[in-house]
């Protein structure tokens, strides 16, 4: 264990048992002066080398694999050995480096994880030792953890039920919290849930490292859920834990179940609902049609896409339609077509976004069995086109092309991961556009050409948000997580847009600026907390200043000794 006093840090650990911990091993980086206090000598090759230099070369070594799949094995065993200069590389190549350690990558990550399994990290608790979660937990090591994302692995971006390999994504998305929202890494805590796994492939896999066993579902799985978040509040009473990459049948149903009993929120509803709406919003800038005449189609009506409407409904309100009015802006797309209705089988929580059987009764419908999305695009000429459906080339060119004829400026957002899970691509819709949308993708794609110049598309994902929510909140110690919060995240994201300035620019600020992003992003949550009455502890004019102290930036602090 070590102990952090400003300008250096104390520890008694020693020679491999140093260099074997990733919170305090400095690698070639430990002085002349700390190899002769820790007996490192001998264990290090002589040379000493700045942090700097050791970025640049692990920068070189990274680049030299041929794929992205290495890459992100070699950063993982990196973070696995020395956290600060993972950090290090990691911060200084944001642009670089995010779609390996995040989306698309993280996905494959997840798929091979049984493979690339090496070291533990952040905590496997598996249905077998649900008796066991207080001891698991209750280890010092965690002592000093704040913020937790936790996945059962049922719903891994678009690539389904992953299992336990599903680890990959609390992992990649903590990442985040430290290299965007610069919360120190001691204080994250990755989690798998591990209630078995409906995966064939892994069920089948003799290298699979999960609990070989079919989900858990029903009341066994609620109760397991229970006695982890007990655990939880009991051992971190201030935690904020964020639900991510669960399936439709648990994500809504969770979230509503605990979101008044801790510090809590569900990153695929709230967050990617308010990186949605704050695109939308700097979309609006560029395209003058105000939020009160918008009308938003949605392929996907899961967790993610019921988020999104719910929050662009607010924004709608929040503009002056009434609720009334504002229910009937949304076209949800799900597996049966339109939600509408008097269908059979919808989960309560897309129950309030289905359309009226009257207001469509004029439509000119080529399949009236199932209403899909051409025709919901050709019938209600929506202004947004918005795609969580995780089925890749689902906005076919009639669909993108009717988009295109009832507007001047379609706003386009194939939001679905990893890459190859995206409704469509930036340069089909560019094309299928003439140039006229504007466009939002979920994971990284080449730049396409426009105006004769290359352009690259707005990753539009919830890493704008996340990242930002966790400081903001943790800064002031919010007691709850609210939806204005996500809203005051999405006005501050658009107004970071930079084609306020020049409509020709993107709606959202560059990856590389995601650090600058969480900190605006953290900024305005954390002041609608305050608005709320969600912090009892810090006075308005300290926010600021609690946010840029809580931002930790990757470097070496001294070690001295103790006995
Ligand atoms: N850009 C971003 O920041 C984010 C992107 N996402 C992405 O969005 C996608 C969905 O996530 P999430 O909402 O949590 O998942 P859900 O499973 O909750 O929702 C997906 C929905 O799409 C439906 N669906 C499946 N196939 C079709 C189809 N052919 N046509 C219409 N609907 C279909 C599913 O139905 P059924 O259940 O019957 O299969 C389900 O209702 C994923 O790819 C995810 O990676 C999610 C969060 C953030
Ligand atoms: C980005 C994200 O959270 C997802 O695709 O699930
Ligand atoms: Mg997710």
């Amino acid at each position: 264990m070590s102990e952090t006093s400003g300008a250096f840090a104390t520890t008694a650990l020693s020679g491999y048992e140093l260099l074997a911990d990733p919170q305090l091993n400095k690698g070639t980086a430990f002085s002349e002066a700390e190899r002769d206090a820790f007996d490192l000598h001998g264990l290090l090759p002589p040379s000493v080398l700045t942090l700097d230099e050791q970025v640049s070369r692990r920068l070189q070594a990274l680049r030299g694999y041929e794929t992205d799949l290495e890459r992100y094995a070699f950063l993982r065993e990196l973070q696995d050995t020395n956290e600060t200069l993972f950090y290090a590389l990691l911060v200084s190549n944001l642009e670089e480096l995010l779609p390996i350690v995040y989306t698309p990558t993280v996905g494959e990550g997840c798929q091979h994880f049984s493979r690339l399994f090496r070291k533990p990290r952040g905590l496997f608790l598996s249905i077998p030792h649900k008796g066991r979660i207080d001891r698991i937990l209750a280890h010092p090591r965690f002592d000093k953890v704040e913020a937790i994302v936790v996945t059962d692995g049922e719903r891994i971006l678009g690539l389904g039920d992953q299992g336990a390999g599903g680890m990959g994504i609390p992992i990649g998305k903590l990442a985040l919290y430290t290299g965007c929202g610069g919360l120190h890494p001691a204080t994250t805590l990755p989690i798998l849930l591990d209630v078995g796994t409906d995966n064939p492939d892994c069920l089948a896999d003799p290298l699979y490292i999960g609990w070989r066993n079919e989900r858990v579902r029903g009341q066994e799985y609620d109760d397991f859920i229970e006695a982890f978040i007990s655990a939880v509040v009991k051992r971190w009473p201030r935690v904020l834990l964020q639900w991510e990459d669960f399936a439709k049948n648990n994500a809504t149903r969770m979230l509503d179940r605990y979101r008044d009993r801790l510090c809590t929120f569900n990153d695929d509803i709230q967050g990617t609902a308010a990186v949605a709406t704050g695109a939308l919003l700097a979309a609006i800038n560029v395209t003058g049609v105000p939020l009160t005449e918008q009308r938003v189609a949605v392929l996907g009506a899961g967790s993610a896409g019921c988020g999104i409407a719910s929050l662009i409904r607010a924004a709608m309100r929040d503009a002056g339609l009434s609720e009334r009015e504002a229910a009937t802006r949304f076209f949800m797309v799900d597996r049966d077509g339109l939600l509408l209705e008097g269908m059979t089988g919808l989960a309560p929580f897309q129950l309030p976004f289905i359309q009226n059987k009257q207001a469509i009764g004029d439509w000119k419908l080529s399949h009236p069995d199932k209403i899909g999305l051409l025709d919901v695009v050709r019938n209600a000429r929506p202004t947004v086109l918005i795609g969580v459906s995780g089925q890749a080339g689902a906005f076919s060119e009639p669909i993108v092309r009717a988009m295109a004829e009832a507007n001047k400026r379609p706003v386009i957002f194939p939001l679905s991961n990893p890459t190859s899970r995206e409704e469509a691509t930036p340069a089909d819709i560019e094309a299928w556009t003439e140039g006229r949308a504007l466009i939002g993708v979920g994971s990284p794609f080449p730049p396409i050409t426009r105006d004769g110049a290359r352009f690259k598309v707005d990753q539009t994902n919830n890493s704008y948000i996340f990242p930002g929510v966790g400081l903001g909140a943790l800064a002031v110690g919010t007691s709850h997580v609210s939806d204005g919060m996500f809203m005051a995240a999405a006005k501050a994201l658009a107004s970071s847009s930079p084609a306020r300035d020049n409509p020709k620019h993107n709606l959202l600020p560059p990856v590389s600026a995601l650090r600058e992003v969480a900190e605006s992003v953290a900024l305005a949550v954390a002041l609608q907390a305050h608005k709320e009455g969600l912090v009892t502890d810090v006075a308005i004019d300290q926010i600021e200043q609690r946010i840029r102290a809580k931002m930790w930036t990757p470097g070496y602090i001294p070690y001295r000794r103790t006995a």
